[in-house]
Protein backbone atom coordinates (compact mmCIF):
# COMPACT_ATOMS: atom_id res chain seq x y z
CA UNK A 1 0.00 0.00 0.00
CA UNK A 2 2.31 2.44 1.25
CA UNK A 3 4.66 1.53 -1.92
CA UNK A 4 1.65 2.37 -4.45
CA UNK A 5 0.43 5.64 -2.42
CA UNK A 6 4.85 6.64 -2.46
CA UNK A 7 4.13 6.44 -6.54
CA UNK A 8 1.31 7.38 -6.94
CA UNK A 9 -0.38 4.60 -8.78
CA UNK A 10 -3.26 3.95 -7.46
CA UNK A 11 -5.25 4.21 -10.62
CA UNK A 12 -2.80 2.21 -12.91
CA UNK A 13 -2.85 -0.51 -9.80
CA UNK A 14 -6.80 -0.42 -9.69
CA UNK A 15 -7.00 -0.89 -13.11
CA UNK A 16 -5.23 -3.72 -13.34
CA UNK A 17 -6.91 -5.61 -9.72
CA UNK A 18 -10.28 -4.94 -11.95
CA UNK A 19 -8.88 -6.61 -15.29
CA UNK A 20 -7.94 -9.48 -12.72
CA UNK A 21 -11.24 -9.46 -11.24
CA UNK A 22 -12.66 -9.21 -14.83
CA UNK A 23 -11.09 -12.49 -15.45
CA UNK A 24 -11.95 -14.33 -12.54
CA UNK A 25 -15.63 -13.73 -12.95
CA UNK A 26 -14.78 -15.11 -16.66
CA UNK A 27 -13.51 -18.32 -15.15
CA UNK A 28 -15.64 -18.15 -12.60
CA UNK A 29 -19.18 -17.98 -15.42
CA UNK A 30 -16.88 -20.75 -17.19
CA UNK A 31 -17.31 -22.87 -14.14
CA UNK A 32 -20.51 -22.34 -13.67
CA UNK A 33 -21.07 -23.17 -17.23
CA UNK A 34 -19.62 -26.35 -16.64
CA UNK A 35 -21.17 -27.20 -13.68
CA UNK A 36 -24.46 -26.95 -15.47
CA UNK A 37 -23.86 -29.22 -17.80
CA UNK A 38 -22.60 -31.59 -15.64
CA UNK A 39 -25.79 -31.43 -13.57
CA UNK A 40 -27.94 -31.00 -16.61
CA UNK A 41 -26.43 -34.17 -18.11
CA UNK A 42 -26.70 -36.24 -14.91
CA UNK A 43 -30.93 -35.55 -14.48
CA UNK A 44 -30.82 -36.21 -18.32
CA UNK A 45 -29.57 -39.66 -17.66
CA UNK A 46 -31.58 -40.01 -14.48
CA UNK A 47 -35.20 -38.93 -16.06
CA UNK A 48 -34.10 -40.96 -19.80
CA UNK A 49 -33.71 -43.39 -17.23
CA UNK A 50 -37.20 -43.29 -15.81
CA UNK A 51 -38.96 -42.88 -18.79
CA UNK A 52 -37.48 -45.80 -20.91
CA UNK A 53 -38.53 -48.05 -17.71
CA UNK A 54 -41.62 -46.74 -17.64
CA UNK A 55 -42.28 -46.72 -21.27
CA UNK A 56 -40.96 -50.49 -20.97
CA UNK A 57 -43.33 -51.63 -18.28
CA UNK A 58 -46.04 -50.08 -20.02
CA UNK A 59 -45.30 -51.98 -22.63
CA UNK A 60 -45.31 -55.23 -21.10
CA UNK A 61 -48.64 -54.23 -19.56
CA UNK A 62 -50.25 -53.94 -22.90
CA UNK A 63 -48.52 -57.25 -24.26
CA UNK A 64 -49.95 -58.92 -20.54
CA UNK A 65 -46.22 -59.59 -19.45
CA UNK A 66 -46.81 -58.28 -16.28
CA UNK A 67 -49.30 -57.18 -14.14
CA UNK A 68 -50.82 -53.28 -13.71
CA UNK A 69 -49.79 -53.99 -10.29
CA UNK A 70 -46.46 -55.37 -10.87
CA UNK A 71 -46.14 -51.71 -12.76
CA UNK A 72 -46.83 -49.91 -9.93
CA UNK A 73 -44.24 -51.57 -7.87
CA UNK A 74 -41.73 -51.24 -10.70
CA UNK A 75 -42.66 -47.00 -10.62
CA UNK A 76 -41.88 -47.92 -6.79
CA UNK A 77 -38.88 -49.22 -7.22
CA UNK A 78 -37.56 -46.53 -9.82
CA UNK A 79 -39.05 -43.54 -7.77
CA UNK A 80 -36.62 -44.99 -4.29
CA UNK A 81 -33.69 -45.51 -7.07
CA UNK A 82 -34.11 -42.05 -7.61
CA UNK A 83 -32.09 -40.80 -4.63
CA UNK A 84 -29.22 -43.39 -4.26
CA UNK A 85 -29.06 -42.75 -8.30
CA UNK A 86 -28.42 -38.61 -7.97
CA UNK A 87 -26.04 -38.76 -5.16
CA UNK A 88 -23.73 -40.94 -7.02
CA UNK A 89 -24.18 -38.85 -9.97
CA UNK A 90 -22.67 -36.17 -7.52
CA UNK A 91 -20.21 -38.42 -6.43
CA UNK A 92 -18.95 -38.70 -9.97
CA UNK A 93 -18.88 -35.04 -10.39
CA UNK A 94 -16.82 -34.63 -7.01
CA UNK A 95 -14.95 -37.27 -8.49
CA UNK A 96 -14.16 -35.37 -11.30
CA UNK A 97 -13.24 -32.09 -9.49
CA UNK A 98 -10.92 -34.13 -7.12
CA UNK A 99 -9.07 -35.78 -9.58
CA UNK A 100 -7.83 -32.46 -11.34
CA UNK A 101 -7.01 -30.82 -8.21
CA UNK A 102 -4.71 -34.27 -7.81
CA UNK A 103 -3.59 -33.53 -11.07
CA UNK A 104 -2.05 -29.87 -10.00
CA UNK A 105 -0.49 -31.43 -6.85
CA UNK A 106 0.78 -33.82 -8.54
CA UNK A 107 2.72 -31.23 -10.51
CA UNK A 108 4.71 -30.36 -7.11
CA UNK A 109 4.67 -33.89 -5.99
CA UNK A 110 5.86 -35.31 -9.34
CA UNK A 111 8.95 -32.35 -9.32
CA UNK A 112 12.32 -34.36 -9.37
CA UNK A 113 13.88 -35.10 -5.72
CA UNK A 114 17.10 -33.04 -5.52
CA UNK A 115 18.98 -36.15 -5.79
CA UNK A 116 23.05 -36.15 -6.34
CA UNK A 117 23.54 -37.19 -9.90
CA UNK A 118 25.83 -40.39 -11.02
CA UNK A 119 29.08 -41.67 -9.98
CA UNK A 120 31.14 -42.59 -12.54
CA UNK A 121 31.63 -46.33 -12.36
CA UNK A 122 34.56 -48.21 -12.84
CA UNK A 123 33.21 -50.04 -15.53
CA UNK A 124 32.21 -46.83 -17.66
CA UNK A 125 28.61 -47.21 -16.17
CA UNK A 126 26.91 -44.59 -14.06
CA UNK A 127 26.76 -45.52 -10.72
CA UNK A 128 23.33 -44.73 -9.11
CA UNK A 129 24.54 -42.32 -5.73
CA UNK A 130 20.66 -42.28 -3.81
CA UNK A 131 21.99 -40.36 -0.83
CA UNK A 132 25.74 -39.42 -2.05
CA UNK A 133 28.86 -39.73 -0.09
CA UNK A 134 27.73 -39.26 3.61
CA UNK A 135 31.47 -38.05 4.78
CA UNK A 136 33.15 -34.89 3.86
CA UNK A 137 37.09 -35.25 2.71
CA UNK A 138 39.86 -34.51 4.89
CA UNK A 139 40.95 -32.09 3.28
CA UNK A 140 37.74 -29.15 3.91
CA UNK A 141 39.00 -26.51 1.52
CA UNK A 142 36.65 -25.58 -1.33
CA UNK A 143 38.32 -25.75 -5.26
CA UNK A 144 36.26 -24.13 -7.91
CA UNK A 145 37.45 -24.84 -11.45
CA UNK A 146 36.33 -23.19 -14.74
CA UNK A 147 33.33 -22.99 -13.08
CA UNK A 148 30.46 -21.17 -15.36
CA UNK A 149 26.93 -20.73 -14.27
CA UNK A 150 23.74 -19.56 -15.51
CA UNK A 151 20.24 -19.42 -14.42
CA UNK A 152 17.63 -21.67 -16.35
CA UNK A 153 15.92 -20.00 -19.42
CA UNK A 154 16.28 -18.88 -22.35
CA UNK A 155 18.34 -15.92 -23.31
CA UNK A 156 19.95 -15.43 -20.23
CA UNK A 157 23.84 -14.91 -20.16
CA UNK A 158 26.74 -17.30 -17.92
CA UNK A 159 26.10 -15.10 -14.50
CA UNK A 160 29.60 -16.91 -13.28
CA UNK A 161 32.19 -17.28 -16.21
CA UNK A 162 34.90 -19.93 -15.65
CA UNK A 163 35.68 -19.43 -12.31
CA UNK A 164 39.19 -20.39 -10.86
CA UNK A 165 38.99 -20.34 -6.87
CA UNK A 166 40.30 -22.11 -3.99
CA UNK A 167 38.41 -21.57 -0.63
CA UNK A 168 40.93 -22.35 2.49
CA UNK A 169 39.63 -24.29 5.55
CA UNK A 170 39.57 -22.64 7.90
CA UNK A 171 40.20 -19.16 6.56
CA UNK A 172 38.09 -16.24 5.37
CA UNK A 173 37.59 -15.19 1.88
CA UNK A 174 35.91 -11.93 0.89
CA UNK A 175 33.95 -11.49 -2.81
CA UNK A 176 33.50 -7.83 -3.77
CA UNK A 177 31.77 -6.68 -6.87
CA UNK A 178 29.28 -3.73 -7.97
CA UNK A 179 26.10 -5.23 -7.56
CA UNK A 180 25.06 -7.71 -10.08
CA UNK A 181 28.63 -8.99 -10.42
CA UNK A 182 27.44 -12.83 -9.41
CA UNK A 183 28.46 -12.39 -6.05
CA UNK A 184 25.02 -13.93 -4.08
CA UNK A 185 24.97 -16.71 -7.33
CA UNK A 186 28.34 -17.95 -6.18
CA UNK A 187 27.28 -17.99 -2.76
CA UNK A 188 24.28 -19.73 -3.85
CA UNK A 189 26.86 -22.39 -6.01
CA UNK A 190 28.53 -23.22 -2.98
CA UNK A 191 25.64 -24.10 -0.84
CA UNK A 192 24.56 -26.68 -3.86
CA UNK A 193 20.76 -24.24 -4.53
CA UNK A 194 22.39 -24.51 -8.18
CA UNK A 195 24.90 -26.66 -10.01
CA UNK A 196 27.40 -25.15 -12.44
CA UNK A 197 26.73 -25.37 -16.15
CA UNK A 198 30.52 -25.60 -16.82
CA UNK A 199 32.89 -27.09 -14.29
CA UNK A 200 32.84 -28.45 -10.99
CA UNK A 201 33.32 -28.00 -7.53
CA UNK A 202 34.86 -30.11 -5.35
CA UNK A 203 35.56 -30.53 -1.43
CA UNK A 204 38.88 -32.20 -0.95
CA UNK A 205 38.80 -34.56 -3.41
CA UNK A 206 34.83 -34.92 -3.94
CA UNK A 207 32.58 -33.37 -6.34
CA UNK A 208 30.11 -31.21 -4.60
CA UNK A 209 27.52 -32.87 -6.79
CA UNK A 210 28.38 -36.17 -4.75
CA UNK A 211 28.08 -35.35 -1.51
CA UNK A 212 25.05 -35.97 0.29
CA UNK A 213 22.90 -32.70 0.18
CA UNK A 214 21.43 -32.79 3.91
CA UNK A 215 25.58 -33.57 4.85
CA UNK A 216 26.35 -30.40 3.51
CA UNK A 217 24.20 -28.45 4.31
CA UNK A 218 24.49 -29.42 7.58
CA UNK A 219 27.53 -27.95 7.58
CA UNK A 220 26.92 -24.58 6.51
CA UNK A 221 25.44 -22.03 8.10
CA UNK A 222 24.16 -18.66 5.70
CA UNK A 223 23.20 -15.04 6.65
CA UNK A 224 21.43 -14.13 3.06
CA UNK A 225 20.30 -11.38 1.55
CA UNK A 226 17.00 -13.19 1.49
CA UNK A 227 16.98 -15.00 4.88
CA UNK A 228 14.00 -15.63 5.41
CA UNK A 229 12.25 -14.54 9.37
CA UNK A 230 9.40 -17.54 10.13
CA UNK A 231 6.22 -17.14 11.75
CA UNK A 232 6.86 -17.75 15.08
CA UNK A 233 9.13 -17.21 18.37
CA UNK A 234 12.41 -15.71 18.36
CA UNK A 235 13.80 -18.68 19.82
CA UNK A 236 12.38 -20.80 16.87
CA UNK A 237 13.51 -18.52 14.74
CA UNK A 238 17.27 -18.54 16.32
CA UNK A 239 17.24 -22.34 16.64
CA UNK A 240 15.33 -23.28 13.83
CA UNK A 241 16.05 -27.12 13.52
CA UNK A 242 15.65 -27.67 17.68
CA UNK A 243 11.95 -28.40 18.73
CA UNK A 244 13.22 -27.97 22.02
CA UNK A 245 16.30 -24.96 21.80
CA UNK A 246 19.49 -25.27 23.92
CA UNK A 247 18.98 -22.46 26.08
CA UNK A 248 22.66 -21.73 26.62
CA UNK A 249 23.46 -21.67 22.96
CA UNK A 250 20.47 -19.78 22.51
CA UNK A 251 22.02 -16.92 24.84
CA UNK A 252 25.35 -17.12 23.38
CA UNK A 253 24.07 -16.79 19.83
CA UNK A 254 21.91 -13.63 20.69
CA UNK A 255 24.93 -12.07 22.74
CA UNK A 256 26.97 -12.78 19.43
CA UNK A 257 24.83 -11.04 17.19
CA UNK A 258 24.36 -8.60 19.72
CA UNK A 259 20.34 -8.67 20.04
CA UNK A 260 20.29 -10.55 23.79
CA UNK A 261 19.58 -6.92 25.39
CA UNK A 262 16.51 -6.54 22.56
CA UNK A 263 15.15 -9.75 23.61
CA UNK A 264 15.55 -9.35 27.54
CA UNK A 265 13.95 -6.02 26.97
CA UNK A 266 10.44 -7.72 25.83
CA UNK A 267 8.06 -9.41 28.17
CA UNK A 268 8.16 -12.41 26.72
CA UNK A 269 11.77 -12.73 26.29
CA UNK A 270 12.68 -15.26 23.65
CA UNK A 271 9.39 -16.47 23.58
CA UNK A 272 7.91 -13.55 21.69
CA UNK A 273 6.52 -14.47 18.01
CA UNK A 274 7.65 -12.28 15.60
CA UNK A 275 7.29 -12.95 11.36
CA UNK A 276 3.98 -11.97 9.40
CA UNK A 277 1.56 -12.63 12.42
CA UNK A 278 3.65 -11.81 14.96
CA UNK A 279 5.25 -8.70 16.53
CA UNK A 280 6.97 -6.27 14.19
CA UNK A 281 10.99 -6.00 13.81
CA UNK A 282 12.74 -3.69 12.55
CA UNK A 283 15.81 -4.63 9.27
CA UNK A 284 18.29 -4.38 11.88
CA UNK A 285 17.08 -6.91 14.35
CA UNK A 286 15.85 -9.18 11.74
CA UNK A 287 20.07 -9.14 10.65
CA UNK A 288 21.14 -9.87 14.08
CA UNK A 289 17.80 -12.75 14.57
CA UNK A 290 19.70 -14.08 11.28
CA UNK A 291 22.73 -13.80 12.30
CA UNK A 292 22.44 -15.34 15.68
CA UNK A 293 20.44 -18.39 14.00
CA UNK A 294 23.87 -19.30 11.88
CA UNK A 295 25.91 -18.61 15.24
CA UNK A 296 23.19 -21.47 16.84
CA UNK A 297 23.79 -23.93 14.40
CA UNK A 298 27.44 -23.53 14.86
CA UNK A 299 28.27 -24.68 11.42
CA UNK A 300 31.59 -25.00 9.78
CA UNK A 301 30.91 -23.48 6.64
CA UNK A 302 29.65 -19.87 6.96
CA UNK A 303 28.25 -18.03 4.06
CA UNK A 304 27.35 -14.55 5.01
CA UNK A 305 25.71 -12.19 2.20
CA UNK A 306 25.79 -8.32 3.01
CA UNK A 307 25.14 -9.83 6.42
CA UNK A 308 25.58 -6.57 8.68
CA UNK A 309 24.63 -3.66 5.98
CA UNK A 310 21.43 -3.21 7.63
CA UNK A 311 22.94 -2.41 11.04
CA UNK A 312 24.53 1.03 12.33
CA UNK A 313 28.07 1.13 12.56
CA UNK A 314 28.02 0.61 16.23
CA UNK A 315 26.16 -2.50 16.28
CA UNK A 316 28.51 -3.46 12.94
CA UNK A 317 31.51 -3.10 15.02
CA UNK A 318 30.11 -5.03 18.28
CA UNK A 319 29.01 -8.26 15.97
CA UNK A 320 32.49 -8.03 13.70
CA UNK A 321 34.30 -8.37 17.09
CA UNK A 322 32.04 -11.32 17.97
CA UNK A 323 32.23 -12.59 15.26
CA UNK A 324 36.23 -12.77 15.22
CA UNK A 325 35.90 -15.36 17.14
CA UNK A 326 33.34 -17.38 16.25
CA UNK A 327 34.78 -17.22 12.65
CA UNK A 328 38.58 -18.91 13.99
CA UNK A 329 38.90 -22.05 12.27
CA UNK A 330 35.80 -21.94 10.08
CA UNK A 331 35.90 -21.63 6.41
CA UNK A 332 33.94 -18.22 5.97
CA UNK A 333 33.13 -16.78 2.62
CA UNK A 334 31.57 -13.40 3.13
CA UNK A 335 30.04 -11.13 0.15
CA UNK A 336 30.26 -7.49 1.13
CA UNK A 337 30.64 -4.11 0.00
CA UNK A 338 31.36 -3.13 3.68
CA UNK A 339 35.60 -2.75 3.75
CA UNK A 340 35.35 -2.79 8.16
CA UNK A 341 34.15 -6.75 6.79
CA UNK A 342 36.68 -7.51 4.18
CA UNK A 343 39.37 -6.21 5.16
CA UNK A 344 40.25 -9.11 7.21
CA UNK A 345 39.90 -11.60 5.28
CA UNK A 346 42.74 -13.84 4.07
CA UNK A 347 42.23 -13.89 0.68
CA UNK A 348 40.01 -10.72 -0.93
CA UNK A 349 38.11 -11.84 -4.70
CA UNK A 350 36.88 -9.02 -7.02
CA UNK A 351 34.12 -10.05 -9.11
CA UNK A 352 33.20 -8.18 -12.61
CA UNK A 353 30.42 -9.48 -14.59
CA UNK A 354 30.85 -12.92 -13.51
CA UNK A 355 34.43 -13.25 -14.03
CA UNK A 356 37.30 -13.16 -10.88
CA UNK A 357 39.62 -9.79 -11.74
CA UNK A 358 41.66 -9.26 -8.91
CA UNK A 359 42.65 -11.53 -6.26
CA UNK A 360 45.13 -10.99 -2.71
CA UNK A 361 44.64 -9.55 0.24
CA UNK A 362 43.23 -5.79 1.50
CA UNK A 363 47.12 -4.65 1.61
CA UNK A 364 48.11 -6.39 -1.75
CA UNK A 365 44.84 -5.05 -3.79
CA UNK A 366 44.88 -1.49 -2.49
CA UNK A 367 48.68 -1.34 -3.57
CA UNK A 368 47.87 -2.14 -7.01
CA UNK A 369 45.02 0.48 -7.48
CA UNK A 370 42.76 -1.74 -9.86
CA UNK A 371 39.23 -2.10 -9.20
CA UNK A 372 39.32 -3.13 -5.89
CA UNK A 373 40.74 -0.20 -5.22
CA UNK A 374 38.15 1.76 -6.59
CA UNK A 375 35.36 -0.07 -5.13
CA UNK A 376 36.65 0.77 -1.70
CA UNK A 377 38.63 4.18 -2.04
CA UNK A 378 35.73 6.00 -1.02
CA UNK A 379 35.47 4.21 2.75
CA UNK A 380 39.31 3.79 2.66
CA UNK A 381 39.19 8.28 2.50
CA UNK A 382 36.80 7.89 5.64
CA UNK A 383 39.38 6.12 7.13
CA UNK A 384 37.08 3.03 7.77
N1 LIG B 1 16.86 -16.12 -10.12
C1 LIG B 1 17.47 -15.48 -11.12
N2 LIG B 1 17.13 -15.71 -12.41
C2 LIG B 1 17.75 -15.09 -13.43
N3 LIG B 1 18.76 -14.20 -13.25
C3 LIG B 1 19.14 -13.92 -12.00
C4 LIG B 1 18.53 -14.54 -10.86
N4 LIG B 1 19.12 -14.08 -9.74
C5 LIG B 1 20.07 -13.21 -10.14
N5 LIG B 1 20.09 -13.12 -11.49
C6 LIG B 1 20.99 -12.30 -12.32
O1 LIG B 1 22.31 -12.72 -12.03
C7 LIG B 1 23.20 -11.61 -11.98
C8 LIG B 1 24.01 -11.65 -10.69
O2 LIG B 1 23.13 -11.51 -9.62
P1 LIG B 1 23.63 -11.61 -8.11
O3 LIG B 1 22.43 -11.48 -7.23
O4 LIG B 1 24.44 -12.83 -7.96
O5 LIG B 1 24.56 -10.31 -8.00
P2 LIG B 1 25.23 -9.66 -6.73
O6 LIG B 1 26.64 -9.35 -7.11
O7 LIG B 1 25.03 -10.48 -5.52
O8 LIG B 1 24.40 -8.30 -6.60
P3 LIG B 1 24.08 -7.44 -5.26
O9 LIG B 1 25.39 -6.88 -4.77
O10 LIG B 1 23.17 -6.37 -5.79
O11 LIG B 1 23.42 -8.36 -4.31
C9 LIG B 1 22.35 -10.36 -12.14
O12 LIG B 1 22.52 -9.88 -13.44
C10 LIG B 1 20.94 -10.83 -11.92
O13 LIG B 1 20.04 -10.14 -12.75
Amino acid sequence: MQEIKMNNCEISKRWEWERIQARLFKVSVKQLALTQYQQGGGFFINQAKNISITFLSAMAVVHGQITIGAMLAIQYIIGQLNAPIEQFIQFIQSTQDALISLERLNEIHGMKDEAPPLLPGENGNGRELTAGISYLPEDHGIALTNMSFKYPGAGNEPVLKDIDLHIPEGKMTAIVGISGSGKTTLLKMLMKFYTPIRGEIRVGEHRLDYINNKLWRSKCGSVMQDSYIFSDSIAHNIAVSDEVPDMKTLIRAAKVANILEFIESLPLGFNTKIGAEGTGISQGQRQRIIIARAVYKNPEYIFFDEATNALDAKNETIIMENLESFFKNKTVVVAAHRLSTVKNADQIIVLDKGRIIERGTHQELTKLKGEYFELVRDQLELGS
